[in-house]
């Protein structure tokens, strides 16, 4: 079975391929200082607990953290007795080269949702991703990456508020009733929330401009579902297109597929 981890700034996601589908997803808080050990005792215990029994004989990660990396190998090594395929390290390739300025890094997420929206949908596509940051991953035609848009996300605007504004509290997002807020509360979430929606749409809409063309967008990530209540921004929304995508690497630098 293959083990698919998918680090970001705020979670670690861990999934179990088991050749026909993925059997369970499993999250925990990103943090550097975790070891190895730490990692295979709670895998261990949610395995028992949703009774996978088959060995993880195959791991592959993709991290945003650079740092986490180092203890994710030493798992795969020490407890599933394999190698890892690492998405932006050398040993791991790509389908399609990203065509970005020389010597730029890539997120490695970038890199992995591009790919699988590209497998989903073709090209010319935009990927939304909402996590710590909300990244636009721009697909061309033949499947590049070649680039896209960083913004703040949604949880570090909120975030960045309570902390730099002393009258103003700590504050979920949710979709507000109206615009013009009547309360402290009522007021922030409309200014995240709509604040995104219009990020959203002056993005997308500029991206089409420059590469003058239709461009499909799909969105994943933990609050993609929230900005899909009764607007038209996306296309498609996909919980699982990371995961996807590690999946599609994995097979391909296998050998798998052609
Ligand atoms: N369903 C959800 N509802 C509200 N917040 C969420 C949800 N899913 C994720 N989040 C929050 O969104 C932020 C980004 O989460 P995540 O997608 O895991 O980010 P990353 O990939 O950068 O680690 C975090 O602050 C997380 O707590
Ligand atoms: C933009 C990101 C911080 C997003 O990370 P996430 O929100 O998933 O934790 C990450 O993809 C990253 O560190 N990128 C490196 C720079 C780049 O992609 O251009
Ligand atoms: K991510």
């Amino acid at each position: 079975m293959l083990l698919c981890i998918d680090c970001g700034n705020t979670n670690t996601v861990f999934s179990i391929w088991d050749g026909n589908a993925f059997l369970s997803t499993w999250r925990m808080e990103t943090n550097h200082k975790r070891t190895a050990d730490e990692y295979f005792v709670w895998l261990q215990g949610l395995m028992r607990l949703h009774g996978i029994e088959a060995k993880i004989s195959e791991t592959i990660i993709s991290s945003t953290v650079p740092r986490v990396v180092f203890n994710l190998r030493v798992l795969c090594n020490r407890y599933f007795d394999c190698r890892p395929v690492v998405v932006g390290k050398p040993e791991c390739d790509l389908p399609v080269a990203p065509r970005v300025d020389e010597g730029t890094t890539v997120g490695p997420d970038r890199l992995v949702n591009a790919a699988a929206g590209f497998d989903r949908h073709g090209g010319d596509i935009i990927v939304v991703d909402f996590g710590t940051a909300t990244t636009f991953d721009v697909v061309a035609r033949d499947g590049a990456y070649i680039g896209g848009v960083i913004a703040p996300g949604v949880n570090l605007s909120l975030e960045a508020l309570h902390q730099s504004a002393a009258a103003l509290p700590h504050v979920d997002i949710t979709k507000p009733q109206a615009v013009i807020g009547t309360n402290t509360v009522a007021c922030i979430q409309s200014g995240v929330f709509w604040g995104y929606i219009g990020l959203v749409e002056g993005i997308v809409r500029q991206i089409r401009v420059e590469r003058d063309r239709p461009m499909k967008v799909i969105a994943t990530g933990g609050l993609a579902p929230l900005f899909d209540q009764g607007f038209d921004l996306f296309d498609k929304v996909e919980e699982d297109l990371t995961m996807h995508g590690l999946r599609l690497l994995y097979d391909y630098n296998k050998g798998l597929t052609a």
